[in-house]
């Protein structure tokens, strides 16, 4: 397809969707509609049997689904795209895919709350097991593969500590053991990172998140071979079902057309607010890949286009004091999710972390002081002086 040579910024206008085919409408169509009706019997039995293409049933495809899912597709440079109702969704039918009772996933040192709750599910139930890394060196990784290491599983940047992983080594070591690279590029958008490109092979989002960008969106991509795409077409999205609303996919071709100019302002405002929250007093310490003093700075620039607009930072004091500054803001809602235009806050070991037990938060650097910021769209300068205000609190308490 043509729109496989234009830039980033033009594809997520028109990739995957040419008005000609559909009545001149410069937006695609949303086809609101669980089923589509055969000609004749005989032609529904050439669907259901390959043998002609057209849609059949919703949960099994969808034009507005399919205009998004090759929109993603070219956007992350991969072969073919699949969408999913929750980034959820995405992740346990990539991973059920590409596991079988006794194998082992290896996993970045910090996943997503519910993303270790699945893979505790699956290892209690399936008895497919995991461990975690910090990859931070290609004999870490090596350390860390068993033969029956049948997936790598990656976040970069991780939720909601913001450690870095290394794709170019992390894919060196893999290729050797003919395993497969699985990133969940949700902090990252892929504007702002593309790791197919890096030889990963498989990509997972929570469109919920930048992709969507207005907060008014569940759902998950996810991006690979199409040899792949079409197995967990054909078997984990198929049977399991967990599927996108087509008014939902429609929602995010829109949100996408914008996502470049709103992850140069998010990036923009977190670099400057990130500034600002290292010379606080009330901060302990701040995780941003953007701080060149950041001993991952290096990676990011390597990996990333700009640093992304989430911001974790601990504070001088425990839960109690985090808890005060989150109940201190005016402007800044509290939140879970990620990426939309108002800034979020979140307190990771009560919220999004909530389900990992307290041991197993402390070893991926969760700590009771920490907090999440997404930074938003509003005026920088609107969003540091409430955050400064609720902050200011921990100082005045000395
Ligand atoms: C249900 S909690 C999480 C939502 C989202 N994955 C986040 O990290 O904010």
């Amino acid at each position: 397809m043509a729109n496989e040579e234009k830039k980033i910024e033009t594809t997520v206008i028109h990739g995957g969707y040419d008005s000609k085919n559909h009545n001149g409408s410069l937006t695609p169509p949303l086809f609101q509609t669980s089923t589509f009706t055969f000609e004749t019997a005989e032609q529904g039995e050439r669907r259901f049997a390959g043998a002609e293409d057209g849609f059949i049933y919703s949960r099994l495809g969808n034009p507005t689904v399919r205009t998004l899912e090759e929109r993603i597709a070219l956007i992350e440079g991969a072969e073919a795209g699949l969408a999913f109702g929750s980034g959820m969704a995405a992740v346990s039918a990539v991973l059920l895919a590409l596991t079988k009772s006794g194998d082992h996933i290896l996993c970045s040192k910090g996943v997503y709350g519910c993303t270790f709750g699945l893979l505790e599910l699956m290892n209690e139930k399936y008895n497919i097991t995991h461990s975690f890394s910090n990859m931070d060196s290609e004999q870490a990784i090596e350390d860390a593969i068993s033969f029956d290491t049948k997936v790598i599983y990656v976040e970069t940047p991780i939720n909601p500590t913001m450690a870095l992983i290394d794709l170019e080594l992390v894919v060196k070591v893999a290729r050797k053991y003919n395993v497969p690279v699985v990133v969940d590029n949700t902090f990252s958008s892929p504007y702002l990172q593309q790791p197919i490109k890096l030889g990963c092979d498989i990509v997972i989002h929570s469109a919920t998140k930048y992709i969507g960008g207005h907060g008014d969106v569940i759902a998950g991509l996810v991006v690979g071979k199409a040899e792949f795409i079409n197995n967990v077409a054909m078997t984990t999205k198929k049977d399991i079902g967990g599927i996108i609303s087509p008014f939902d996919a429609w929602l995010l071709l829109r949100g996408l057309k914008t996502l470049p100019v709103r992850m140069d302002r998010h990036c923009s405002n977190a670099a400057k607010i990130a500034e600002l929250l290292k010379q606080h007093e009330g901060i302990e310490e701040l995780y941003y890949p953007g701080d060149p003093n950041n001993p991952q700075y290096e990676i990011m620039k390597k990996q990333m286009k700009q640093a992304g607009g989430l911001i974790s930072f601990t504070i001088n004091g425990g839960k109690e004091e985090a808890q005060r500054v989150l109940n201190e803001l005016k402007l800044i809602k509290i939140a879970v999710s990620l990426g939309d235009a108002e800034t979020l806050i979140q307190h990771p070991a009560t919220m999004t972390h909530a389900v990992v037990p307290e041991e197993e938060r402390k070893k991926m650097g969760i700590t009771d002081n920490m907090i999440r910021l997404s930074v938003g769209l509003e005026a920088w300068e609107d969003i540091w002086s409430d955050l400064k205000q609720a902050l200011d609190v921990l100082v005045l308490k000395k």
